[in-house]
């Protein structure tokens, strides 16, 4: 179903999006985005193809539905800036943190709201989006949330709405922990004598292949790991080296705290 969707902010995350949706061939004629400054308009403008402006609440009248994407600090006053041009608009807020009783109260109570937890993949068609929806939602509303996700890639529904920080944890900030471990390796690897290029590239298709593989087959990722792990060969002396290091409790501890930020931030913002 084809939609008016209005943007509120035109950043990295929104950008990410409205590429995926103009990949699925999604009407340009129907995004719009808006940004602060006339120059990030224009910019955002140039970039996706796309009508931008600053005026927040031209775009909201425009919109059957409203997709916030500013930083989690600055939603409030977004929301309350747009109250008024609300109606029947359905909003969707890739904010962190930020929870739904909280948008409904600053946009004037009687709103839809899902909660969407996407990622920059979603670029690309191979997002993870963790969606969740206030009682206001109707099945359509949900319905087009969910295309909208699914668009650009896999979507997942909580009943829980507590659920969306661990989603923030494990999907939403989960690209950059992968962009670590792959700058590490190609890092590595070029101290290992290999040139930039080939380091990358080995690199780049190593985490595309584990991660198919993975996907493809149904077995287990720790068999997985096994299966690369010959007995007294090569590979157990890098994961011996992971383990020495306490990879995996670092994992843990690296996603509390990203959990435990997203909660703060919604105890702080969403008073
Ligand atoms: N970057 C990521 O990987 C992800 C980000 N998010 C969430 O997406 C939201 C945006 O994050 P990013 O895109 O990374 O930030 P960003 O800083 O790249 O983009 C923010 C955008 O908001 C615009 N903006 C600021 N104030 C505005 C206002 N009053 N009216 C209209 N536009 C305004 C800015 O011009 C900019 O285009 C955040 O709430 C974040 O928690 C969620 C999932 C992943
Ligand atoms: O770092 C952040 O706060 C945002 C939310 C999830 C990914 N980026």
């Amino acid at each position: 179903m084809i939609k008016n969707i209005a943007f509120i902010g035109a950043g990295n995350m929104a950008g990410a999006i409205i590429k995926g949706l103009l990949e699925q061939n999604y009407p340009a004629a129907s995004i719009q985005a808006t940004t602060r400054t006339t120059a990030s308009a224009e910019r955002a403008a140039a970039e996706l193809g796309i009508h931008t402006s600053t005026d927040n609440r031209a775009a909201a009248e425009w919109a059957d539905v409203i997709v916030l994407a500013v930083k989690p600090q600055m939603l409030q006053a977004t929301c309350e800036g747009l109250a008024d041009s609300i109606n029947t608009q359905l909003i969707v807020s890739v904010a962190a943190g930020i929870d739904t009783a909280s948008i409904a109260r600053w946009l004037g109570n009687e709103v839809a709201v899902v909660r969407s937890m996407p990622n920059t993949p979603s670029q690309v068609g191979v997002g993870a989006s963790g969606l969740y929806a206030n009682t206001r939602a109707s099945a359509a509303d949900k319905a087009f949330a969910e295309q909208i996700a699914t668009a650009t890639g896999l979507c997942v529904w909580v009943q829980d709405e507590a659920q969306m920080h661990a989603i923030t944890a494990v999907s939403g900030s989960g690209p950059a922990y992968y962009f670590l471990f792959m700058e590490a390796m190609i890092r590595a690897g070029v101290k290992l004598g290999l040139t930039p290029d080939t380091a990358r590239q080995l690199t780049l298709q190593t985490a595309l292949g584990a991660a198919t593989l993975a996907g493809q087959v149904d077995v287990p990722v720790d068999e997985l790991k096994r299966r690369v792990m010959s007995p007294g060969g090569t590979t157990e002396r890098a994961i011996s080296a992971f383990e020495a290091g306490n990879l995996p409790q670092l994992v843990e501890q690296a996603m509390t705290d990203c959990a435990a930020r997203s909660q703060t931030l919604a105890d702080e913002l969403a008073k």
